[in-house]
Protein backbone atom coordinates (compact mmCIF):
# COMPACT_ATOMS: atom_id res chain seq x y z
CA UNK A 1 0.00 0.00 0.00
CA UNK A 2 1.32 3.80 -0.99
CA UNK A 3 0.94 6.05 1.57
CA UNK A 4 -0.06 10.04 0.87
CA UNK A 5 0.92 13.11 2.43
CA UNK A 6 -1.94 15.95 1.84
CA UNK A 7 0.44 19.06 1.12
CA UNK A 8 -1.40 21.77 2.73
CA UNK A 9 0.06 24.63 1.32
CA UNK A 10 -1.84 24.00 -2.10
CA UNK A 11 -4.87 21.63 -1.02
CA UNK A 12 -7.48 23.54 1.28
CA UNK A 13 -5.59 26.39 0.97
CA UNK A 14 -8.41 29.11 1.78
CA UNK A 15 -8.97 27.53 4.96
CA UNK A 16 -6.62 27.84 8.38
CA UNK A 17 -4.30 25.35 9.09
CA UNK A 18 -5.64 23.57 11.81
CA UNK A 19 -8.57 23.18 9.73
CA UNK A 20 -6.56 22.06 6.38
CA UNK A 21 -5.20 19.39 8.65
CA UNK A 22 -8.66 18.12 9.94
CA UNK A 23 -9.41 18.40 6.16
CA UNK A 24 -6.82 15.85 5.17
CA UNK A 25 -7.40 13.92 8.05
CA UNK A 26 -11.28 13.56 7.18
CA UNK A 27 -10.50 12.64 3.12
CA UNK A 28 -8.39 9.60 4.24
CA UNK A 29 -4.41 10.93 3.59
CA UNK A 30 -1.70 9.32 5.60
CA UNK A 31 -0.03 12.73 6.50
CA UNK A 32 0.80 16.21 5.78
CA UNK A 33 2.82 18.59 4.76
CA UNK A 34 3.05 22.27 4.21
CA UNK A 35 5.27 25.17 3.02
CA UNK A 36 4.89 28.02 5.68
CA UNK A 37 3.15 27.02 8.80
CA UNK A 38 4.11 30.15 10.70
CA UNK A 39 0.94 32.15 11.01
CA UNK A 40 -0.42 29.42 13.11
CA UNK A 41 0.95 28.78 17.08
CA UNK A 42 3.04 25.16 17.05
CA UNK A 43 0.83 24.35 20.08
CA UNK A 44 -2.31 25.03 18.13
CA UNK A 45 -0.60 22.88 14.77
CA UNK A 46 0.61 20.11 17.17
CA UNK A 47 -2.86 19.89 18.82
CA UNK A 48 -4.35 19.37 15.58
CA UNK A 49 -2.54 16.82 14.73
CA UNK A 50 -2.88 15.02 17.43
CA UNK A 51 -6.72 15.00 17.24
CA UNK A 52 -5.72 13.72 13.42
CA UNK A 53 -2.94 11.36 14.13
CA UNK A 54 -1.63 12.67 11.10
CA UNK A 55 2.29 13.36 10.90
CA UNK A 56 3.81 16.68 9.55
CA UNK A 57 5.98 15.28 7.00
CA UNK A 58 7.78 18.57 6.12
CA UNK A 59 7.78 22.82 6.35
CA UNK A 60 9.71 25.25 4.65
CA UNK A 61 11.94 27.61 5.55
CA UNK A 62 10.44 31.28 5.39
CA UNK A 63 10.62 32.53 2.12
CA UNK A 64 11.46 36.04 2.33
CA UNK A 65 9.30 38.64 0.97
CA UNK A 66 7.75 36.88 -2.40
CA UNK A 67 6.13 39.94 -3.25
CA UNK A 68 8.84 41.63 -4.11
CA UNK A 69 10.29 38.43 -5.46
CA UNK A 70 11.85 36.17 -3.10
CA UNK A 71 11.75 32.66 -2.92
CA UNK A 72 14.07 31.56 -0.16
CA UNK A 73 16.77 33.03 1.35
CA UNK A 74 19.84 31.05 2.10
CA UNK A 75 21.95 31.17 -0.92
CA UNK A 76 22.02 35.11 -0.96
CA UNK A 77 24.83 36.49 0.40
CA UNK A 78 23.63 39.93 2.38
CA UNK A 79 20.54 37.77 4.13
CA UNK A 80 22.55 35.41 5.80
CA UNK A 81 21.42 36.74 9.46
CA UNK A 82 17.62 36.35 7.72
CA UNK A 83 18.12 33.20 6.44
CA UNK A 84 19.47 31.65 9.74
CA UNK A 85 16.89 33.38 11.89
CA UNK A 86 14.61 31.72 9.01
CA UNK A 87 16.57 28.18 9.47
CA UNK A 88 15.98 28.61 13.29
CA UNK A 89 12.48 29.09 13.53
CA UNK A 90 11.89 26.20 11.46
CA UNK A 91 13.67 23.85 12.98
CA UNK A 92 12.12 24.91 16.22
CA UNK A 93 8.37 24.89 14.83
CA UNK A 94 9.36 21.16 13.50
CA UNK A 95 10.69 20.20 16.59
CA UNK A 96 7.19 21.28 18.67
CA UNK A 97 5.16 19.86 16.11
CA UNK A 98 7.06 16.54 15.53
CA UNK A 99 7.91 17.38 11.87
CA UNK A 100 9.97 15.26 10.08
CA UNK A 101 12.16 17.71 7.97
CA UNK A 102 12.99 21.09 6.93
CA UNK A 103 12.90 22.21 3.49
CA UNK A 104 15.46 25.20 3.43
CA UNK A 105 14.57 26.88 0.56
CA UNK A 106 18.02 28.46 -1.39
CA UNK A 107 16.42 31.48 -2.85
CA UNK A 108 17.01 33.26 -6.69
CA UNK A 109 20.25 33.97 -8.16
CA UNK A 110 21.29 37.01 -8.81
CA UNK A 111 24.57 35.71 -10.52
CA UNK A 112 27.09 36.58 -7.34
CA UNK A 113 29.73 33.33 -7.28
CA UNK A 114 29.60 33.94 -3.45
CA UNK A 115 25.65 32.45 -3.64
CA UNK A 116 27.21 28.62 -3.91
CA UNK A 117 29.22 28.89 -0.54
CA UNK A 118 26.52 30.77 1.02
CA UNK A 119 24.34 27.99 0.29
CA UNK A 120 26.26 25.36 1.75
CA UNK A 121 27.41 27.35 4.60
CA UNK A 122 23.70 27.93 5.60
CA UNK A 123 23.41 24.18 5.36
CA UNK A 124 26.20 23.43 7.45
CA UNK A 125 24.63 25.66 9.98
CA UNK A 126 20.93 24.09 9.57
CA UNK A 127 22.48 20.63 9.80
CA UNK A 128 23.56 21.34 13.50
CA UNK A 129 21.15 23.03 15.06
CA UNK A 130 18.60 20.11 13.16
CA UNK A 131 20.60 17.61 14.49
CA UNK A 132 20.37 18.22 17.86
CA UNK A 133 16.45 18.33 17.32
CA UNK A 134 15.86 15.31 15.77
CA UNK A 135 14.63 17.21 12.28
CA UNK A 136 16.55 16.07 8.53
CA UNK A 137 16.88 19.25 6.55
CA UNK A 138 15.41 18.59 2.43
CA UNK A 139 17.47 20.85 -0.48
CA UNK A 140 14.30 20.76 -3.40
CA UNK A 141 15.60 21.41 -7.19
CA UNK A 142 12.41 23.65 -8.84
CA UNK A 143 12.28 23.75 -12.39
CA UNK A 144 13.16 27.14 -14.00
CA UNK A 145 9.60 27.45 -15.22
CA UNK A 146 7.88 27.47 -11.86
CA UNK A 147 10.82 28.96 -10.19
CA UNK A 148 12.68 31.26 -12.24
CA UNK A 149 16.13 31.99 -11.29
CA UNK A 150 16.25 29.49 -8.40
CA UNK A 151 19.57 28.50 -7.78
CA UNK A 152 19.23 24.91 -7.24
CA UNK A 153 17.54 23.46 -11.00
CA UNK A 154 18.52 20.11 -10.71
CA UNK A 155 18.81 16.93 -9.04
CA UNK A 156 22.39 15.90 -9.52
CA UNK A 157 23.29 19.61 -8.18
CA UNK A 158 21.39 18.71 -5.31
CA UNK A 159 23.38 15.39 -4.44
CA UNK A 160 26.31 17.74 -5.76
CA UNK A 161 25.34 19.09 -2.67
CA UNK A 162 25.19 16.19 -0.24
CA UNK A 163 29.04 14.86 -1.62
CA UNK A 164 29.86 18.71 -0.42
CA UNK A 165 28.59 18.60 2.50
CA UNK A 166 30.70 15.00 3.46
CA UNK A 167 27.18 13.18 2.83
CA UNK A 168 25.43 14.07 6.30
CA UNK A 169 22.69 12.25 7.14
CA UNK A 170 20.92 14.58 8.20
CA UNK A 171 20.68 16.20 4.52
CA UNK A 172 18.09 14.62 1.97
CA UNK A 173 17.03 15.73 -1.15
CA UNK A 174 13.05 16.46 -2.31
CA UNK A 175 12.52 14.42 -5.29
CA UNK A 176 9.65 16.81 -6.70
CA UNK A 177 8.51 14.48 -9.91
CA UNK A 178 6.50 17.47 -11.16
CA UNK A 179 9.75 19.38 -10.81
CA UNK A 180 12.07 16.89 -12.06
CA UNK A 181 9.42 15.45 -15.21
CA UNK A 182 10.04 19.23 -16.12
CA UNK A 183 13.90 19.03 -16.07
CA UNK A 184 15.04 15.94 -17.78
CA UNK A 185 12.56 13.11 -16.89
CA UNK A 186 14.17 9.77 -16.68
CA UNK A 187 12.04 9.87 -13.58
CA UNK A 188 12.82 6.15 -12.40
CA UNK A 189 16.11 5.93 -13.33
CA UNK A 190 17.13 9.10 -11.54
CA UNK A 191 15.43 8.29 -8.20
CA UNK A 192 17.88 5.16 -8.29
CA UNK A 193 21.04 6.92 -9.45
CA UNK A 194 20.82 8.59 -5.84
CA UNK A 195 18.00 6.40 -3.40
CA UNK A 196 20.09 6.82 -0.71
CA UNK A 197 19.78 10.66 -0.51
CA UNK A 198 16.35 10.93 -1.78
CA UNK A 199 13.92 12.36 1.67
CA UNK A 200 10.93 12.27 0.47
CA UNK A 201 8.87 12.71 -2.65
CA UNK A 202 6.27 14.57 -3.66
CA UNK A 203 4.18 14.41 -7.30
CA UNK A 204 1.44 16.36 -9.23
CA UNK A 205 0.59 15.88 -13.31
CA UNK A 206 2.62 17.10 -15.60
CA UNK A 207 2.61 20.23 -16.98
CA UNK A 208 -0.73 21.77 -15.16
CA UNK A 209 0.44 20.74 -11.41
CA UNK A 210 -3.13 19.27 -10.95
CA UNK A 211 -4.46 16.25 -9.72
CA UNK A 212 -2.25 13.17 -11.02
CA UNK A 213 -4.16 10.67 -13.36
CA UNK A 214 -3.95 13.49 -16.78
CA UNK A 215 -0.70 14.21 -18.54
CA UNK A 216 2.49 12.96 -19.04
CA UNK A 217 3.80 10.67 -15.98
CA UNK A 218 1.48 7.62 -15.01
CA UNK A 219 1.82 8.11 -11.69
CA UNK A 220 0.20 3.82 -10.97
CA UNK A 221 3.30 2.79 -12.67
CA UNK A 222 5.70 5.07 -10.98
CA UNK A 223 4.70 5.54 -7.86
CA UNK A 224 4.63 1.71 -7.05
CA UNK A 225 7.93 1.18 -9.33
CA UNK A 226 9.74 3.77 -7.25
CA UNK A 227 8.30 1.79 -3.90
CA UNK A 228 9.66 -1.17 -5.47
CA UNK A 229 13.36 0.60 -5.70
CA UNK A 230 13.27 0.89 -2.15
CA UNK A 231 11.40 4.44 -1.04
CA UNK A 232 9.56 3.78 2.16
CA UNK A 233 8.39 7.12 3.23
CA UNK A 234 4.80 9.39 1.72
CA UNK A 235 4.52 10.61 -1.39
CA UNK A 236 3.75 14.06 -1.22
CA UNK A 237 0.25 15.28 -3.17
CA UNK A 238 1.35 19.07 -4.55
CA UNK A 239 -1.11 19.65 -6.61
CA UNK A 240 -3.30 22.77 -7.19
CA UNK A 241 -6.93 21.35 -7.30
CA UNK A 242 -8.63 21.72 -10.50
CA UNK A 243 -11.88 22.61 -8.68
CA UNK A 244 -12.35 21.59 -5.60
CA UNK A 245 -9.90 18.97 -3.47
CA UNK A 246 -12.83 16.92 -2.43
CA UNK A 247 -13.81 16.86 -5.93
CA UNK A 248 -10.67 15.67 -7.65
CA UNK A 249 -9.62 13.09 -5.11
CA UNK A 250 -10.88 9.78 -6.82
CA UNK A 251 -7.47 9.41 -7.00
CA UNK A 252 -6.53 8.96 -3.78
CA UNK A 253 -8.16 5.12 -3.37
CA UNK A 254 -7.16 4.23 -6.89
CA UNK A 255 -3.38 4.90 -6.34
CA UNK A 256 -3.15 3.95 -2.60
CA UNK A 257 -3.57 0.34 -3.97
CA UNK A 258 -1.71 0.81 -7.24
CA UNK A 259 0.86 -1.97 -7.79
CA UNK A 260 3.80 -2.99 -10.79
CA UNK A 261 1.59 -5.60 -12.35
CA UNK A 262 -1.29 -2.71 -13.10
CA UNK A 263 -5.28 -3.21 -12.06
O1 LIG B 1 7.36 24.34 -5.18
C1 LIG B 1 7.59 23.24 -4.67
O2 LIG B 1 7.58 22.23 -5.33
C2 LIG B 1 7.91 23.06 -3.28
O3 LIG B 1 7.81 21.95 -2.82
C3 LIG B 1 8.50 24.10 -2.45
O4 LIG B 1 8.41 23.75 -1.12
C4 LIG B 1 8.18 25.51 -2.68
O5 LIG B 1 7.17 25.94 -1.85
MG1 LIG C 1 7.80 20.39 -4.29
Amino acid sequence: MLKFSANLGFLWSDLPLVERIHAAGAAGFDAVEDHFPYDTPAAETRAALAETGLRMVSINTRPGDMAAGDFGLASLPSRVTEAQEAIAEAIEYAETIGANSVHVMAGRSAGDPAEADTFLNNLAHALRLAGAAGVDILIEPLNPRDAPGYLLRSLEAAAGICQTLDNHPGLKVMFDCYHLQITGGDLLTRYRNHAGRIGHIQFASVPDRTEPGTGEVNYHWLLPALQAAGYEGFFGSEYRPKTTVEQGLGWLQSLRSATLAGP
